[in-house]
């Protein structure tokens, strides 16, 4: 079953228009990764899925219901972490987590909420005395209390210390593992291509690339670099050199070993060495550098 379904949404701000017709599906059970730069319109999008704001073009459905239609049904189902949480900050974690519990039917116990983030040990803590990443755990906490089908996670480890970040990772994965459905934008490609099975990239309001996490980056290309011995000019080299920064040349290939392998070969054969030599396959970090170096090159032949 397809648990998120965006076809050609559009909505904008007064004159300006923040998405502009953008469409995509997450099956249920999938994390999904919506990516961009500040300003693509990532925000806007999840506002409009969980019903905040009314879609001005296109259809959005949410477990199969629209969220301005059936607000009540799509909230129930739905948990939602935002980038900014509105907390109480004199209350404490466990009297935070009563509150909220007030208001969710048949939500998880409060030791359960706590100890699926790691706070239980911060269960007596204000909130205004928690740490930024603590803060984000807390929402996690709190999105997550009445076990919803659908989480949005905005940004959900802004903050957080890499073990809380692996940990946060955990527990997004295990939630997918029941079959939870997850719509998570971040600025760290490394979370996203760690977590999502599938994302898209937005810029100013539209989606310039997606697809399937493992079948994109397999379609990118990799990288090879390596210090250039000093008797070698990289015209020489037996595979194509991409740039040379300093004396660090970078090949960017379809096969990175085997390009590292002849690389290795040929050197051999000259008695010289590949000091610093760095393999490694594609990165979503690459396929943004490539996105935005087109589209550089592009702003050129217009210019
Ligand atoms: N309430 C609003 N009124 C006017 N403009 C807005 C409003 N909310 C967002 N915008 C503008 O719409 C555009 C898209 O914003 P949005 O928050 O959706 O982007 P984003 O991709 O989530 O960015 P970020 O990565 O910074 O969170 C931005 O240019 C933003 O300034």
């Amino acid at each position: 079953m397809t648990a998120i379904q965006v076809a050609g949404l559009a909505k904008s701000y007064g004159d300006f228009a923040a998405v502009k017709g953008v469409s995509f599906g997450v099956p249920q059970g999938e994390i999904f990764a919506l990516l961009g730069r500040n300003g693509a319109g990532k925000t806007t999008t999840v506002e409009v899925l969980a019903g905040f704001q009314a879609p001005d073009e296109g259809t959005v459905r949410v477990l199969g219901l629209d969220p301005v239609r059936d607000r009540a049904e799509v909230r129930a189902r739905t948990g939602i972490m935002l980038q900014e949480a509105g907390f109480f900050p004199d209350l404490t974690v466990a009297q935070t987590v009563d509150a909220w519990r007030d208001f969710v039917a048949a939500p998880r116990p409060r030791a359960e909420a706590l100890e699926l983030v790691g706070l239980e040990a911060r269960a007596a803590t204000k909130v205004r005395q928690l740490s930024g990443g603590e803060r984000r755990r807390l929402d996690l906490a709190l999105a997550t209390l009445s076990r919803p089908d659908v989480l949005f996670l905005d940004e959900p480890t802004t903050g957080m210390d890499p073990e809380a970040r692996q940990n946060t990772w955990e527990v997004i994965r295990g939630l997918a593992g029941q079959g939870t459905t997850v719509l998570l934008t971040t600025h760290y490609l490394e979370e996203a291509q760690r977590l999502a099975s599938s994302m898209a990239i937005m810029d100013r309001g539209l989606i310039i690339a997606s697809g399937g996490m493992a079948e994109t980056l397999a379609a990118q290309t990799g990288r090879v670099a390596f210090e250039l011995p000093a008797s070698v000019t990289p015209e020489e080299l037996p595979v194509p050199v991409a740039t040379v920064e300093g004396r660090t040349a970078v090949c960017r290939v379809a096969d990175p070993d085997l390009a590292a392998q002849t690389l290795l070969s040929w050197a051999g054969e000259r008695g010289l060495r590949l000091r610093g030599l760095e393999v490694r396959t594609a990165t979503l970090e690459d396929l943004f550098l490539d996105l935005a170096a087109g589209e550089k090159s592009e702003k050129k032949e217009v210019a």
